[in-house]
């Protein structure tokens, strides 16, 4: 690591393990709130990848964890929760009593890191979501049993360019990832069936996914700038005896609130067996 700095200094370096979809997120983010390029760096196991990333976000690089890790104010882990053991084996020699490590990784609790970890090693776990990516993220930071409201608060200062970002118990996280973390992937979905919905009622395929895209990204501004509820605005599109009530009533009578339950409920019930699995 190019800059060792205690952990609750301003800017304290940062190692970033895994610079995939959220490792670049946080970078990004870490670097809008004012991180030094030559304070970040980042390890990823695939070359190519870590040559770009270091090219876009003027970051260092490393060529393993451990190396990253030594000296690093913050670890911040960023790889699959199948991928975490075998690197908190690799930096727990690298981790000191300074060291704060947070971690994005859904399923796995504090403990399991704190077992891995040298004893007394603050831990803050924090469920993000893509929209980071454009500062419009929906993200939860929560403490391990080491980590203290300073941890929390230089966390948030980290994510400060990532967009919303609440505290929230541990035990809430997995309600989290069903809310937020893999909720945008819900949209995405809704986006497609209503193209495909579209498509069946003789639309061009192009056309009803414009369309489709068009009408869900402004009715998602609209939400976010009108201060309106979503129940104020839904009834502005409703005229009585109309084509909106229809298709809502269809919807409610073909298990609108259902679908979107039962795919909350499989994210929860995903993360605690993959936590079970991973974690024992
Ligand atoms: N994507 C999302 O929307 C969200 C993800 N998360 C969490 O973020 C974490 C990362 O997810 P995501 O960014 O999507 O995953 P990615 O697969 O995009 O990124 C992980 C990266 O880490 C690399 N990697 C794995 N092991 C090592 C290692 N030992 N040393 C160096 N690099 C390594 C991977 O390489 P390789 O590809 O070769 O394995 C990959 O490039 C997960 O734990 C997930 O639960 C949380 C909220 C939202
Ligand atoms: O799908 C996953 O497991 C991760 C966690 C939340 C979003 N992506």
């Amino acid at each position: 690591m190019s800059t060792p700095a205690s952990p609750l200094s301003e800017h304290p370096s940062v190692a970033v393990i895994g610079g995939g979809v959220m490792g670049e997120t946080l970078v990004s983010a870490m670097r809008v709130a004012g991180w030094p390029g030559s304070s970040i760096t980042v390890v990823d196991r695939n070359a190519e990848r870590l040559a770009t990333l270091a090219d876009a976000h003027e970051v260092a690089t490393a060529g393993a964890a451990a190396e990253a890790a030594a000296g690093a104010g913050v670890v911040l882990l960023a790889v699959k929760p199948q991928q975490m053991a075998e690197v908190l084996d690799e930096i727990s020699a690298a981790v000191t009593p300074g060291t704060l490590v947070v971690t994005v990784a859904a399923a796995l609790p504090s403990s399991f890191y704190e077992r891995h970890l040298p004893a007394g090693t603050p831990v803050v776990r924090v469920m993000p979501n893509t929209p980071a990516v454009v500062g419009r993220g929906a993200t939860s930071v929560s403490a391990g049993a080491a980590a203290t409201d300073d941890h929390l608060a230089l966390v948030e200062t980290m994510l400060q360019a990532t967009g919303l970002v609440v505290r929230v118990p541990e035990e809430n996280i997995d309600a989290v990832i069903a809310v937020a973390g893999s909720a945008p992937a819900y949209f995405f979905a809704v986006v497609e069936a209503l193209t495909e919905a579209g498509v069946m009622q003789g639309l061009d395929r192009e056309l009803a996914s414009t369309l489709a895209q068009q009408t869900f990204t402004g009715a998602a501004q609209l939400l976010a700038e009108s201060g309106d509820t979503p129940q104020e605005l839904r009834r502005r599109v409703s005229s009585p005896g109309g084509t909106t009530l229809a298709a809502l009533d269809a919807m409610t009578h073909a298990g609108l609130q259902g679908v979107i339950s039962a795919g909350a409920n499989a994210a929860v019930s995903r993360s605690k067996e993959l936590g079970a699995e991973l974690a024992g």
